[in-house]
């Protein structure tokens, strides 16, 4: 998905109404795992409203626990390893080569890992159907196969939470300790040298930090940063709160204001596929001349050869680095040896008290997902049943596109109301696919059904529902953004269609590429507009104008075949009769 104009603002052309009255919704009860455990939930008026139905027993049940068989194959607190035991045979087997691992795997039902192990399909095909649950325990899922694990009915739970502060800590200590060459002080001291003029550092108060990522653990950074180091804090992060942010006094910015500006950057995104390498030469060349960067987020946001090149030619003055984008690095890797750099092993969830929260989330979530009970901390994709996906399989696919669409065209989609027409209708499902479409893109969790709500809460996004009496099982599925703009889609021919924007209709198929815009509705803006795409080579594959009355705003949807360049899209967006354009990748 890319977003060329995050912000889109039809808000006078909204005049969409929708009628208050709401349909029972049927009572029912729906699996959504295969395997041994199948889990089950029921759904009744009102309660997708209003319940989270996503809970994690605290119950201490061991009836069924007997045969349960739980590797844990990286060092675990003992607290979690004690909640562990009460529910299955526990088996600590550390450093396990591959082999190994698809080798102990047939013989267990859950497997419990850190960042090192690497689980990936062959585990799951090595285990024949017996693992159940995949425990990380900690926040990044990236060693874990989970397109593999949920194609083998395998739940993968995690432990966001518990080392936040710990990764925040570590960010701060790394720039203190950077700014202040203690590192490489110790280490000329330690090989017995006196060298005070040597190591003369910067002073933090006063200086700017860019907080990349403004999340869980960017959140801690910038208020440490704030508070205990008197910095000026900006961040940028395009689909966080700016409430948030300036609740604690933080400016949230661009990409590269952020970066142009900053004395020290800190990054805090997931890896994911739009973040990979965004620290590129690219990037280094628009910072402030001598920025210092500290990483405790995932390596493979930064382009590590390029990184040691901005150190080589003093772009960057120094970075101090927790993470790697291979673990652990190369013995020989220049960018670990490099004199500017400082690192540690991958140490910002390690304290005691991090490393004891993350054992006791991780064993009662694992506990719970033996259990057969829905859990809040899922991270995959569940298996829908073959009926619920054959009947609502296309909405699924609409529901997700609107989430999709609404995130670029209103960054901050926070308050989402779903008003759907619908004859019969449990929504819960519609409702995971919508938050996913809104949220995916720009986390690094994997949004199913059953963490979905959870997510959505914790991300701060409010999603409200409506039924209205309609005649199909599905009529259409409008999202009213956060007062800011209505979208409506419906499935025409069995694909999702995007049906109107604001007060105008349109008919656009939600695949593939969409410039959306507005425009005075006068003669000769397609001819204007299809020239401007043919000089570019861009291919249309169709083009639909929604208007309310004569030569004043229309709405225009056009599918292109290629992705417009920048330049083609500002060039389009610089007709005079045009407004608000924005490119979405759907
Ligand atoms: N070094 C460690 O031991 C350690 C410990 C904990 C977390 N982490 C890592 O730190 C990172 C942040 O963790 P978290 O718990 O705060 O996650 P989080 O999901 O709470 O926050 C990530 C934030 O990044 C934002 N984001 C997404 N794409 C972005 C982009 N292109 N530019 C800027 N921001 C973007 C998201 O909107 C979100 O607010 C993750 O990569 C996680 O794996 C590392
Ligand atoms: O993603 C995480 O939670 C951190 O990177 C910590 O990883 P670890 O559990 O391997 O220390």
């Amino acid at each position: 998905m890319a977003c060329t104009k995050a912000t889109f603002t039809f808000s006078q052309y909204c005049s969409d109404r929708c009628s208050s009255s709401r349909r029972r919704r049927r009572a029912s009860a729906v699996s959504f795992f295969n395997g041994n455990s199948v889990m089950r939930l029921s759904s009744h008026r009102g309660a997708l409203l209003t319940n989270n139905v996503l809970e994690t027993s605290k119950s201490k049940d061991k009836s069924s626990s007997n045969n349960n068989i739980i590797l844990v194959s990286e060092k675990l607190g003992e607290a979690g390893l004690k909640v562990l035991r009460e529910w299955g045979d526990v088996e600590c087997a550390y450093d396990l080569s591959p082999e190994e691992l698809c080798s102990k795997i047939s013989c267990c039902d859950a497997l419990i890992v850190r960042s090192a192990t690497k689980v990936t399909r062959e585990v799951f095909q090595a285990s024949k159907g017996r693992l159940k649950v995949v425990g990380r325990a900690g926040v990044g899922i990236d060693n874990v196969d989970l397109q593999a694990a949920t194609e083998f009915g395998c739940i993968v739970v995690n432990a966001p939470t518990s080392n936040t502060v710990a990764a925040a800590e570590l960010a701060i200590a790394h720039l203190a300790a950077m700014a202040r060459n203690v590192a490489r002080a110790d280490a000329s001291m330690k090989a017995s040298k006196w060298e005070r003029n040597k190591y003369v550092g910067v002073s933090m108060v006063g200086k700017t930090v860019a907080i990349m990522g403004f999340g869980k653990v960017g959140y801690e950074v910038a208020r440490r940063a704030k508070a205990a180091l008197g910095m000026n804090v900006v961040a940028h992060d395009p689909y966080a709160s700016a409430d948030r942010a300036s609740a604690i006094g933080v400016h949230l910015v661009s990409f590269d204001e952020a970066i142009s500006n900053a004395d020290f950057i800190s990054l805090h995104m997931p890896l994911i596929p739009s973040t990979h390498k965004i620290f590129n030469h690219t990037s280094f060349a628009k910072m402030k001349r001598g920025a210092r960067i500290i990483n405790v987020a995932r390596g493979g946001v930064i382009d590590e050869d390029d990184l040691v090149r901005a150190l080589d030619d003093g772009t960057v003055a120094e970075a101090a680095l927790d993470v790697f984008t291979e673990e652990p690095p190369a013995k020989d890797s220049k960018l670990v040896k490099h004199e500017k750099v400082t690192v540690t092993p991958h140490l910002g969830g390690s304290t005691k008290e991090a490393q004891e929260g993350v054992a006791i989330e991780i064993a009662e979530a694992v506990m719970g997902a033996l259990k057969g009970e829905l859990s809040a901390r899922a991270v995959n994709a569940p298996a829908v049943p073959t009926e619920l996906v054959a009947e609502l399989a296309p909405y699924v696919v609409l529901a997700e596109k609107l989430g999709r669409v609404a995130v670029q065209l209103v960054s901050e989609s926070r308050d989402v109301k779903v008003v759907y027409r619908s004859a019969d209708l449990d929504t819960r499902l519609l409702r995971a696919m919508i938050i996913k479409g809104l949220i995916e893109p720009t986390s690094n969790s994997a949004i199913n059904l059953v963490n979905a709500d959870f997510i959505a809460k914790e991300k701060g996004v409010r999603i409200s529902e409506e039924i209205i009496a309609g005649v199909e099982l599905i009529d259409s599925i409008q999202l009213q953004i956060s007062n800011v703009i209505s979208i409506e889609g419906k499935v025409k021919y069995g694909s999702p269609h995007l049906t109107r924007v604001g007060s105008f209709d349109v008919d656009v198929s939600l695949e593939g590429n969409l410039i959306l815009y507005r425009q005075v509705d006068q003669p000769g803006m397609i001819g204007r507009v299809g020239t401007i795409l043919g000089q570019h080579n861009i291919n249309v594959s169709f083009m639909s104008l929604g208007r309310t009355c004569r030569r004043k705003m229309a709405i225009v949807a056009i599918g292109v075949d290629e992705e417009p360049s920048k330049e083609a899209l500002q060039h389009i967006g610089s007709l005079p009769a045009i407004q608000d354009l924005v490119f979405l990748k759907l």
